[in-house]
């Protein structure tokens, strides 16, 4: 089986592998890059899940695999407080496309108000955390999680939520 990944984030390419590898055997990996034909910064749920399911298809377009995967991170403003939400979505050869949300969790106001701003949260987090690149490891969920939830945990829940969807519409009836 061949599956394409949309996406070079070590954090969410790790997600992809860890659960793909625990239930199917002799899977080969292409990684792709590919644009969410969204903004760099989702600002809702909705334009969360399109970012996935555009990565998805763009995914399949340029890899043909028999599973394409798109993981986009974004975030949701409800009565003035401002979640980190997420979204993966998987499309198939014949372009039938999967959807899954994961996690949302709260953001500190001072990380929000940045984003307010016009701020990406990956580079606001580098600078919070005085670390490079926190989204390609731990993420914004493990800095305000303490560690009990990383990146890649946070999306092998949405991939797991996908391939179990995945089997059931492919269940022996
Ligand atoms: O290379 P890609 O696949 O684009 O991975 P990414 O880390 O940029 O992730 P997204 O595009 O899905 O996320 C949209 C924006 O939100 C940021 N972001 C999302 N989740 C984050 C997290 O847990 N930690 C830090 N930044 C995050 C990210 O850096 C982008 O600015
Ligand atoms: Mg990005």
């Amino acid at each position: 089986m061949l599956v394409a990944i949309g996406t070079k984030n070590r954090a969410k390419t790790a997600a992809i592998q860890n659960i793909i590898n625990s239930y199917f055997e002799d899977v080969q990996y292409i990684q792709v890059g590919v644009s969410s034909n969204v903004s760099e910064q989702p600002f809702s749920s909705e334009e969360t899940r399109q970012g996935a399911i555009n990565r998805a298809l763009n995914t399949l377009e340029q890899a043909k695999a028999d599973l394409n995967f798109g993981l986009e991170g974004g975030v949701q403003e409800i009565k003035n407080q401002m979640y980190c939400t997420n979204w993966g979505a998987v499309a198939l050869k014949d372009g039938t496309v999967i959807s899954a949300a994961g996690a949302q969790f709260l953001l500190p106001e001072e990380i929000a108000a940045e984003l307010r701003a016009g701020k990406e949260l990956g580079p606001v987090m580098d600078i919070y955390t005085k670390q490079q690149d926190t989204r390609s490891s731990s993420g914004a969920v493990g800095v305000f999680t303490a560690g009990l939830i990383d990146r890649t945990e946070m999306f092998e829940h949405i991939v797991k939520l996908l391939i179990g969807q995945y089997l059931f519409a492919n269940r022996d009836v």
